[in-house]
C-alpha cells in the first residue's frame, strides 16, 4: 500500500506509443527491464566514474566503480527511500537505473570535452543525452524508435535537476515537443527519490574509492563533518580494528547518516504539505525530497575536498589531458569523414547538414565505452595510415 501522493501504476499517463498493459508487470516494472535490457545500459559497465587507476595498475582498477556499478549503488538507494517513503519503488528504481545512460566515454571529462566541440552544433549535456537515448537511439524494437518508456519515466529523467527553464537543451526540446512533460514543475517524489540517491551512492562511493585509490588517508578526513565524527564513533566503540573494516564501518555510517536525513526531511515536508496527490508535489512550491540545509552544507565541503585530491588530483588531471585530447581528434574526424562510421552512422552521417551530422557523430562518440573509444582512436588517430 502506498501514499496517496505515490505514483499509482494505474494513473500512469500511458506511452508516448500505445501498448497493451502486461498482466504480470506494471508499466514502471517493464520500464525498468527495458532500460536494463538497452544498449546504453550494457555500455555502462565500461564507463569511467572517476579516473582513479593509477598507470599500470589494472588489476587493482577493476576493484572501482564504474557507471555501472553506481547506476545499481543508485537504484538500490532509491528503492530503499522510495519505499521507506511509501513512494512507487519501481518507478523510483526505473529513473535511477536510466539517469546515468547518457554519460559519454570518460565521465565528466568526456563531456566537457564533447560540450566544448558540441558548442556550435547545439551543445552536449548528459542528461539531455539520456533522454535523447531512451527516445531515439535504442532501436530494437518493432513499433518505435527508443524505448518507449512511460510519461512519469521520462519526466523523470527529464527532470533530474528539477524543473527546467527554456530555453531546452536539445534532446528536452525535441522529447517536450512530441509530448509535454510539463518541465516547470517538479518531479514526481520518485524521481526526486532518484537524483537525490545519485548524490549519496556518489558521495559514499567516491571516498570508498579514492581511499582505497590512496588519493587521501583517513587522516585526512579527520577534520571534513560527517565522515570525521563517523570516523571518531567507529574508533570509540570497536578500538583497534583493522584498516579495511574501520573505514567500511565509516563509511556505512556516513551512507546511513545521508539515507536517515533524507527520510527526516521528506517526512517533515511532507507533513507540513500534506499531499492528496503526486500532481500536488509536483505544483509544490520546493522539492519534498532533499538534504537538510546543515547535511548540504556538510555535503558541499566533503565536495570541495573530493575535487581538489580526487576529481583534480595531479593523476587524473593528467589522465584528463591524455583522453580530451584523444576526443578531440576523433570527433573532427569523423565529421570531415563520415566514411571512417560504420553501418548506418555512416550513411545518416553523409547525407546529412553540417549541424544534423554533427548531432549523430556526438551520438555515436558519445555511445562508446572508454576502451572503444581508445580503440577507436588507435586505429583511426594514431597509425601512419588509418583505414577507414
Ligand atoms: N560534477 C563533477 N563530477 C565529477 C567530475 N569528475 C568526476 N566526477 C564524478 C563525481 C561523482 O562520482 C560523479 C558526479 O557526476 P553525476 O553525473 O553522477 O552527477 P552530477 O551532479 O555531476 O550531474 P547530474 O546530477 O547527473 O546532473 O562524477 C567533474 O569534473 N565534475
Amino acid at each position: 500500500m502506498t501514499a496517496p501522493y505515490a505514483c499509482q501504476p494505474a494513473d500512469s499517463r500511458g506511452r508516448l506509443y500505445d501498448e497493451d498493459l502486461s498482466s504480470f508487470r506494471s508499466p514502471w516494472q517493464r520500464d525498468r527491464d527495458r532500460i536494463i535490457h538497452s544498449s546504453a545500459f550494457r555500455r555502462l559497465k565500461h564507463k569511467t566514474q572517476v579516473f582513479v587507476e593509477q598507470e599500470g595498475d589494472a588489476y587493482r582498477g577493476d576493484y572501482f566503480r564504474t557507471r555501472l556499478t553506481h547506476t545499481i549503488e543508485v537504484a538500490q538507494v532509491a528503492r530503499t527511500v522510495a519505499g521507506a517513503l511509501g513512494l512507487n519503488t519501481d518507478l523510483a528504481e526505473a529513473v535511477a537505473l536510466a539517469h546515468d545512460l547518457g554519460h559519454p566515454p570518460f565521465g565528466h571529462t568526456g563531456e566537457d570535452a564533447l560540450a566544448a566541440l558540441m558548442q556550435p552544433f547545439g551543445g552536449f549535456d548528459h542528461n539531455a543525452q539520456a533522454l535523447r537515448i531512451v527516445t531515439r537511439l535504442e532501436r530494437h524494437y518493432a513499433g518505435f524508435d527508443g524505448l518507449n518508456l512511460t510519461w512519469e519515466t521520462l519526466e523523470g529523467i527529464a527532470k533530474h535537476n528539477g524543473p527546467v527553464a527554456p530555453p531546452y537543451p536539445y534532446a528536452l526540446e525535441q522529447v517536450n515537443a512530441a509530448w509535454d512533460l510539463e518541465l516547470s514543475t517538479h518531479a514526481s517524489a520518485e524521481a526526486q527519490v532518484a537524483a537525490v540517491a545519485d548524490d549519496i551512492a556518489y558521495n559514499h562511493h567516491d571516498l570508498h574509492d579514492g581511499l582505497r585509490a590512496g588519493l587521501f588517508t583517513e587522516d585526512d578526513l579527520a577534520q571534513l563533518p560527517i565522515i570525521g565524527p563517523a570516523f571518531a564513533q567507529v574508533d570509540h566503540r570497536h578500538p583497534g580494528l583493522d584498516p579495511d573494516r574501520r573505514r567500511h564501518e565509516a563509511l556505512r555510517r556516513v551512507f546511513g547518516v545521508m539515507v536517515e536525513d533524507v527520510i527526516a526531511v521528506a517526512n517533515d515536508r511532507l507533513a507540513r504539505l500534506n499531499p492528496a496527490s503526486v500532481d500536488d508535489i509536483r505544483a509544490a512550491q520546493g522539492a519534498v525530497i532533499s538534504f537538510s540545509p546543515p547535511l548540504h552544507q556538510g555535503l558541499r565541503e566533503i565536495k570541495t575536498f573530493l575535487f581538489k585530491r580526487m576529481y583534480r588530483a595531479p593523476s587524473v588531471v593528467v589522465e584528463r589531458r591524455l583522453v580530451t585530447a584523444m576526443l578531440n581528434e576523433l570527433f573532427p574526424l569523423f565529421l570531415a569523414r563520415p566514411e571512417a562510421l560504420p553501418g548506418h552512422w555512416q550513411t545518416d552521417a553523409a547525407a546529412a547538414p553540417m549541424q544534423e551530422r554533427a548531432r549523430i557523430v556526438l551520438d555515436y562518440v558519445a555511445g562508446m565505452t572508454d576502451r572503444y573509444a581508445m580503440a577507436e582512436w588507435e586505429r583511426l588517430c594514431n597509425s601512419a595510415a588509418p583505414t577507414g
